[in-house]
């Protein structure tokens, strides 16, 4: 699609730790159509936050990009001066709602003083002498109650979702064209996560954002996200509407992941096995020796991936072949 507000193509990103180099993203691809949701799936370690991190320029410093492209509104992030970077892009035309409230906010100020020094550096100019203003109507758009009195208290006055709110609310205050969601609402009760993926949905309607949400959680994606693409052991494996790759998923890791989700599953085994250290990763298929349709071939050559049907892409020459009977959990 060629209104893609962010595009993310062949994207390569290594560590260089004490065993050795380690090569964390090889070559992922993801596409963030203008505003529409992408959920991004896989399991922990599969290297979901690299590549938020990547995008938002703040890889560790043994870390760095080896190749690809991450093209936002025409620029290639990924070539950016880090200056350039932290001053025109992250926290201003992307924002950033981090994993667990109880620690993005500093306990010792009060929350308007730390909502007001983010606006201070990235808010648009036509809002300045605004700033607080802006904060309460943000405030009331995250549906924080008695905003003006909000700004005043302390981080623990409030309860994990509200928190979480105030986090969205500092995400939406620089007037952010893309949103990257981490994990958010995984610190959260069923009932409050509800509520803010709910609100997320509207707010990304209401602003006329885009938003990359990250997490391990098909139950989420199938709430909220437009699209997904699935990421395991570093490399893109399948990428689909979610509809579809929920009622129709190809790859076989989705297919057991989906498996694994609790709406579906009887017995939350999980896939037998895990992902492998990016260290050491297998040759071919990454996940060949988890699959349980892999044969000698999956572990030589790097699947192709292959159009299912239009922005279905899968990564797995045996997708059409039936999972056997006992290996999903
Ligand atoms: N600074 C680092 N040094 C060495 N290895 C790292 C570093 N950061 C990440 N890794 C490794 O890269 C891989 C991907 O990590 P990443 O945190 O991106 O995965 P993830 O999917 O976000 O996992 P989680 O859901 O647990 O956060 C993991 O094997 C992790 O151990």
């Amino acid at each position: 699609m060629n209104d893609a507000l962010l595009k993310v193509s062949n994207l390569a990103v290594s560590i260089r730790g004490d065993e050795g180099i380690a090569r964390i993203l090889d070559r992922v691809d993801l596409e963030i159509p203008r505003g529409r949701i992408v959920g991004v799936v896989g399991e922990s370690g599969c290297g979901k936050s690299t590549l938020i991190k990547a995008i938002l320029g703040v890889l560790p410093t043994r870390a760095r990009i080896d190749a690809g492209e991450i093209v936002f509104e025409g620029r290639d992030l990924a070539k950016l001066p880090p200056d350039v970077l932290a001053r025109e892009v992250r926290g201003a035309a992307i924002g950033f709602i981090p994993q667990d409230p109880f620690l993005a906010l500093n306990p010792v100020f009060r929350v308007g003083t730390q909502m007001l020094e983010t606006m201070r550096w990235h808010a648009p100019p036509q809002w300045k002498g605004r700033h607080r203003e802006r904060l309460v109507e943000l405030l009331r758009a995250v549906q924080v109650p008695d905003p003006e009195r909000a700004l005043e208290r302390y981080p623990h006055e409030f309860s994990g979702g509200q928190r979480q709110r105030l986090l969205i609310a500092a995400a939406l205050s620089c007037q952010p064209r893309l949103l990257i969601a981490d994990e958010p609402t995984t610190a959260l009760d069923v009932t409050t996560q509800q509520q803010v993926l709910m609100l997320l949905r509207n707010l990304v309607a209401e602003f006329d954002l885009s938003m990359l949400f990250v997490t391990h959680d098909f139950g989420v994606v199938a709430q909220l996200c437009d699209e997904v693409s699935v990421i395991y052991a570093g490399q893109t494996v399948e990428a689909a509407p979610t509809r579809r790759l929920i009622n129709e998923a190809a790859h076989p890791y989705a297919r057991l992941l989906l498996a694994c989700h609790p709406d579906r599953a009887t017995d939350l085994g999980g896939i037998p096995g895990s992902v492998p250290s990016p260290f050491a990763p297998p040759q071919g298929c990454r996940f060949h020796p988890r699959c349980p349709i892999a044969v000698a071939d999956c572990a030589s050559a790097r699947p192709i991936i292959e159009q299912t049907s239009e922005r279905h892409d899968v990564a797995c020459p045996r997708y059409r072949l039936p999972l056997p009977q006992g290996a999903t959990p």
